[in-house]
């Protein structure tokens, strides 16, 4: 087994989380641990997760196994990977790849910067990679070096759209039955066909449910199903469920899935995970503040409003910036709060442009000043003004016939900086905050 960059024998607390990722799903992260105790009446589990990653892909029909092909120039499994790092509880993220696909896992680590992951060698079958992610937290086998968790998710490297919720439910329910799986409602009917290739009877659709992922145990009970398991189960069997039915005698309770946790099997699934994807990118948005203290004040403020509109809403003033970059974050709103100079605004350019954030998806990048860099006559200069850029093209939206003043020069210094933005959608915003330095505090006109 080998872990990854939080290196040591024992992963690393939750890696660095984007601070206003911290502070949106570490609060959802931190009222799931509160829900933990709530509803299971009593503490939060040790909880790990293992993911099978070993597989060749074949109906997929590319040579690239589908877990590393890529979806807006990033690989399947990253996203995988981003979804449970997003979920504080998770300790221990262990990924069974094959050994000619253990450098490129590596890589896909590093260049990601995913955190609480170790790596071990994956079986010829998907329940042998699933035994060999179990024994890696099995505190039964030498050089363990991740403690047992009292609770273990297992799910597919290839199921990226996997949120706390469902984990959650479903880790609840193994502490309680001992197992627990996701389900979702059959699209076709199930029929059996005859040795003639007949319909010999088909099954009542409504009675019957698709197993999905993820799906989550008490350690032990899967732990010693695999055990037990026959050389026939390890070889055909695709149900963790019924391991642990016909092994451990426990029958699993089931929690209602989203339509979201499908398998990505056939390219088709693959077009559809990446429409997926640039929907959801498009409803992330980070708020880049130009000190720390505004992170504290008017980041905060932007993300209590901004959340219930977004799924996934980041505030930092600048130490993440690098991580929400690699994470693929497209959407930036840089507050100039305290300075009108596009320092920062100018600094995110050049760590996109220095980035390799795939360019099918553009850039959108909104500054912010809450010192407008010019006066408009009345009656505007009390609306916030929407100037915005495309490739250095000046747009003036709803004030096209504003008079300026002799401040021309200002516009032109912006139209300047836009020219700058190369390959971004570059917007710049002049709001009339009155921002009362000394106390700090923000009053919105
Ligand atoms: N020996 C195997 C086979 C599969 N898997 C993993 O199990 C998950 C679900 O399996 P499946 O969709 O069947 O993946 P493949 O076996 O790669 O697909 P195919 O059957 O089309 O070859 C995938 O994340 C796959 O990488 C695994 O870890 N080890
Ligand atoms: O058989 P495959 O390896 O394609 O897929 C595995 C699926 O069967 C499995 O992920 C769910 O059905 C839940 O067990």
């Amino acid at each position: 087994m080998e872990s990854g960059p939080s290196g040591g024998s024992r992963p690393a607390e939750p890696g660095p989380r984007l601070r206003g990722l911290r502070g949106a799903d570490a609060a959802a992260s931190a009222s799931s641990l509160s829900r933990f105790g709530a509803e299971a009446g009593c503490r939060a589990p040790a909880v790990a997760a293992v993911l099978p990653a070993g597989g060749s892909g074949e109906r997929m029909g590319v040579p690239t196994p589908k877990q590393f092909c890529p979806i807006l120039e990033r690989p399947l499994i990253s996203y995988t990977l981003q979804a449970l790092e997003r979920v504080s509880w998770i300790k221990d993220i262990i990924v069974a790849v094959t050994g000619e696909n253990m450098e490129t896992m590596k890589g896909i680590i590093q260049r990601y910067q995913h955190k609480r992951i170790s790596l071990v060698e994956a079986g010829v079958t998907r329940h042998r990679s699933i035994f060999n992610g179990l024994k890696a937290l099995a505190e039964d086998q030498p050089n363990c070096r991740l403690s047992k968790p009292e609770v273990v998710i297992i799910h597919d490297a290839v199921r990226p759209f996997v949120e706390e919720d469902v984990l959650l439910n479903v880790v609840t329910a193994a502490q309680e039955h001992g197992a627990s799986g996701a389900i979702r409602p059959l699209v076709s009917t199930v029929i059996s066909p005859s040795v003639d290739s007949c319909l010999d009877h088909s099954l009542e659709r409504a009675r019957y449910r698709a197993s999905e992922m993820p799906q989550a145990f008490l350690f032990d009970v899967i732990y010693e199903a695999y055990q037990q398991c026959s050389d026939y189960d390890l070889e055909f069997g695709t149900e963790c469920l019924h391991l642990a039915l016909k092994y451990s005698h426990i029958k699993a309770k089931l929690v209602e899935g989203s339509p979201d946790l499908w398998k990505v099997t056939y390219k088709r699934d693959l077009y559809a995970a990446e429409s997926i994807i640039k929907e959801r990118i498009s409803q992330q948005v980070c708020v880049v503040m130009d000190t720390k203290e505004d992170e504290e004040h008017v980041g905060r403020c932007l993300e209590e409003m901004l959340k219930t509109e977004l799924n996934h809403i980041k505030v930092t003033s600048g130490q993440d910036l690098q991580q929400i970059i690699v994470e693929q974050c497209y959407n930036f709103v840089c507050m100039n709060v305290m300075t009108s100079d596009f320092e920062e605004t100018q600094r995110l350019l050049n760590m996109l442009e220095e980035s390799n954030l795939s360019i099918l998806y553009p850039v959108v990048v909104i500054s912010v000043d809450t010192e407008p860099l010019f006066e408009f006559p009345e009656p505007y200069s009390k609306f916030p003004l929407a100037v915005y850029f495309t490739y250095g093209n000046v747009h003036f939206l709803d004030y096209e016939s504003v008079p300026f003043g002799q401040k021309m020069e200002k516009v032109m210094q912006i139209r300047e900086f836009a020219k700058e933005a190369k390959k971004e959608i570059f917007y710049y915003l002049a709001f009339s905050y009155i921002s009362h330095r000394r106390n700090r505090s923000y009053e919105k006109v």
